[in-house]
């Protein structure tokens, strides 16, 4: 671990972070390598299954009766108004949630609230909506903080820096550099993440996410807040990260002309319910999804305008 100079506080919740992702990482044994798909009688095991996830909030129904599948190495979005049910949903899938009714599937396992304390074991990892960077930390420290879960040596050894400790260091470190080599953020790395354009630290946000190499990585609005150029640019991140690493990636994106041209498939969602699930080409005629996007049914309207 490094502790670095900085604010007092970014330091204490560091070290803690290493910590709990410590503890969590002995509970459970490693992730599983990205890209390594299960098999069950020789057919490819979905990486994320849902099975009628239900959700509500006092009389709001957030969700409602979900079916979904992600297949390994699939780029798939979820779309759908305000109010739809996008962050639900993302927030069943990450553990946050705990669904009235359904099942989550990940991998081979199987969950009615999904563990969030070994989620990085069950090779997942998510960005979120609002920036959870330590913007007092450099970019570099950042994402080192993205793989304490594959530590094993808890804090006492990594303060006592024993032999275990050194190595995995060298390893967080080295995962570290790889990954902000891959995503361009080199000539960055020893800046603090707060004094960042926003757009790279959107970019610093997915190298974090990515550098446990997890098999699926949940993205909830990775281009929100950033500029036309910049929405280019880590659009092309996002697809060269599952052509390079394999990674199964699911996102919300409000940006439905970046979307189609980002996802392998799209759900749409509208007042919770899934209202259609297919290419970008077949959502983008689909009659409901207009509907649901306009809000009336317009006769003659085949394609939805993007
Ligand atoms: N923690 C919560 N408490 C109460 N209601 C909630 C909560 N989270 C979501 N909701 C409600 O559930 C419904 C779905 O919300 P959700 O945030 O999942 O939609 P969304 O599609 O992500 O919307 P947006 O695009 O505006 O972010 C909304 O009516 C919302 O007000």
């Amino acid at each position: 671990m490094s502790l670095v100079a900085t604010s007092g506080g970014d330091a204490l919740v560091l070290a803690r972070t290493h910590e709990r992702a410590a503890e969590a990482a002995r509970e459970a044994e490693a992730a599983p390598p990205a890209a390594e798909a299960a098999l069950v009688g020789g057919a490819p095991v979905p990486v994320l299954q849902l099975e009628g996830i239900s959700l509500s909030f006092g009389g709001i129904t957030a969700l409602d009766g979900i079916d979904l599948a992600v297949a390994n190495g699939e780029i798939r979005a979820i779309i759908g108004p305000n109010g739809a049910g996008k962050s639900s949903l993302l927030n069943v899938v990450s553990g946050l949630y705990r669904p009235d009714r359904g099942m989550v599937r990940l991998g081979s396992e199987r969950f009615a609230h999904v563990p969030t304390s070994r989620l990085a074991a069950l090779g997942v990892a998510r960005t979120f909506q609002n920036l959870a960077l330590f913007k007092g930390l450099p970019v570099l420290d950042n994402v080192i903080t993205g793989f304490v879960h594959r530590r094993r040596a808890g804090f006492v050894r990594q303060i006592l820096s024993t032999p275990q400790a050194r190595r995995e260091e060298a390893e967080s470190r080295a995962a570290s550099e790889d990954v902000i080599a891959f995503l361009h953020l080199d000539a960055v790395k020893h800046q603090l993440a707060g004094g960042l354009p926003y757009g790279v630290q959107k970019r610093v946000e997915l190298a974090r996410a990515l550098v446990a190499r997890p098999q699926l990585l949940l993205l909830d609005e990775p281009l929100a807040g950033v500029t036309l150029g910049e929405k280019q640019e880590l659009a092309a991140h996002i697809s060269n990260t599952r052509d390079a690493y394999g990674t199964t990636i699911v996102l919300i994106e409000h940006d439905i002309g970046v979307v189609m041209g980002l996802s392998d498939r799209i759900a749409v969602l509208d007042y919770g319910r899934k209202i259609a699930d297919g290419t970008p080409d077949e959502v983008r005629s689909d009659q409901a999804v207009i509907d649901a996007y306009l809000g009336v049914a317009h006769e003659g309207e085949t394609e939805l305008v993007v």
